[in-house]
């Protein structure tokens, strides 16, 4: 048999990739790569800018050469590092070797010792991951996100005074719009966006094990902590004072629990909107040319929300690990922080695919006001809420001497099947003021919405 090595293992990286592709800028290998070029090189500005060791700032243009090799990183750079780390069998220091070579190719090697200098392959590392994690997160994956929470807000709108049978527990109850429940789920993920937005993403750049012991002996002088702060604040980032050899990952494992907090919560609106397609509330607008079952040819299947049930769920699956693993690391560091950030991507990779399946799956469904109708009028018993809240106020107000109105209701309605002429004429016998009985005898189920419609308003 032909060998059909290599090809992709993940699907995120195969029938996916038009997908997620763009988390790849960011949360790739090479995008590390970039993102360790990137803090070497602005390390060396720094350094010279400050004149460190008789070195001499750098010129506007040398340092737009340097920080060219950043801005026009690409194959041959990735491919070169790699040959690099082949015989360094260490990838930071192959990012070392790489920005000596870039130096010695610029006529800077005179500053070439200040490469790496003082650092920790975590200095590089850590600053690296955490600017790649939020370029990803704010350019690809929040984007995504809003994007979704806008449709469903355009849904909620559009859906607004759509009346619809509630069911909690599974069981008929009072009834609400579909407008409103799609507008709940706007909101949460509104909310858990904007607690996305604002995590805080932290560096630390303070040597082998958090003590600037090299900084100290070789520039006794240099207020260290104070160069580290302004270096890790120049990259965009929070400076942590305070870490062993590595940043201590709490940001991330903050940051990972929200993701998943998002993607349970969107877990839920996948499921229901399968669950509104099941019951015909939604009818599927079918793709011309696709197939549905491959055996029954009438079917047109939900895929676009079983997909991002099932990536949501592998998302979530990485990043709770993430989150539980990157806090833990013995004594002053070990590895294992490395090889599970490694997969950083694939947690977002999930997640951003699973959005981009609901997006989707949100712009191919089209309610069906006949079946919404039709349910809330199979389902009269729902009103019985309605009579017996209305029966208790009749009491307090003295218009009525009916004793224990929810008893009453429920022996009416309390598993049974009640039509609208049921219900009139059990109405039309109450001791109750006349408003009151107006009121009620004007009530169908779906008028029995409350305030529904009002609420979707309320989305920002
Ligand atoms: O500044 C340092 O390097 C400090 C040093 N600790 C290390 N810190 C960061 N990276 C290290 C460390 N050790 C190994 N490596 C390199 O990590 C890479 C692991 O490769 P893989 O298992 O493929 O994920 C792979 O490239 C390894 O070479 C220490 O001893 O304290």
């Amino acid at each position: 048999m032909t060998s059909l090595a290599p090809q992709p293992l993940s699907p995120l990286d195969g029938r996916y990739r038009s997908a997620v592709g763009e988390l790849g800028e960011h949360l790739s290998e090479a995008g590390l790569n970039r993102a360790r070029v990137q803090v070497e090189v602005e390390w060396l500005i720094a350094q010279t800018d400050r004149r460190f060791f008789g070195s001499s700032p750098l010129s506007a243009e040398q340092q737009a050469r340097l920080r060219s090799i950043v801005t026009e990183f690409g194959q041959a750079d990735i491919d070169e590092l790699a040959g690099l780390e082949a015989t360094t069998r260490h990838d930071v220091k192959a990012v070392e070797y790489y920005v000596r070579r870039s130096l010695e190719l610029l006529g800077l090697d005179d500053i070439a010792e200040l490469t790496h200098f003082a650092c920790t392959s975590e200095d590089i590392n850590n600053l690296s991951y955490a600017i790649t994690v939020r370029d990803a997160v704010r350019e690809v994956w929040l984007p995504k996100i809003r994007d979704v929470i806008d449709a469903l807000a355009a849904l909620a709108v559009e859906h607004r005074d759509a009346a619809m049978l509630s069911r909690t527990h599974g069981q008929p109850a009072t009834p609400t719009t579909m407008g409103k429940e799609l507008a709940v789920f706007a909101h949460r993920l509104g909310r858990i966006a904007a607690q996305i937005e604002a995590n805080e993403y932290l560096g630390k750049f303070s040597g082998a094990t958090g003590t600037f012991s090299a900084h100290v002996v070789a520039a006794p002088d240099v207020a260290w902590p104070e160069v580290s702060r302004e270096f890790v604040e120049s990259l965009g980032l929070m400076w942590n004072p305070l870490t062993t050899q590595i940043e201590s990952h709490d940001w991330q494992a903050e940051l990972y629990a929200k993701v998943s907090h998002a993607n349970r919560v969107l877990h839920n609106l996948a499921t229901d909107i399968w669950t509104y397609i099941s019951l015909g509330y939604f009818r599927q607008i079918p793709t011309a040319g696709a197939t549905g079952s491959s055996t029954m040819p009438h079917k047109v299947n939900p895929i676009r929300f079983e997909n991002a049930e099932a990536n949501l769920e592998l998302s979530s699956a990485v990043l709770d690990s993430l989150a539980s693993t990157l806090v833990t690391s013995r004594m002053q560091r070990d590895l294992t922080d490395s090889s599970a950030q490694r997969n950083i991507g694939v947690g977002f990779g999930h997640s951003l695919l699973a959005l981009d399946n609901i997006q989707r799956g949100l712009g191919e469904i089209d309610l069906d006001p006949d079946v919404l109708a039709a349910d809330l009028d199979g389902n009269w018993e729902v009103l019985g809420e309605a009579i017996q809240t209305v029966i208790r106020a009749e009491v307090v107000a003295g218009r009525s001497t009916i004793t224990d109105p929810y008893a009453l209701l429920k022996g009416l309605t309390r598993g049974k099947r009640v039509g609208a002429a049921d219900l009139a004429a059990f109405i039309e016998g109450l001791e109750i003021g006349d408003a009151a009985k107006r009121r009620l005898l004007a009530l169908t189920p779906g008028g029995y919405t409350g305030i529904a419609s009002e609420l979707v308003d309320r989305l920002g």
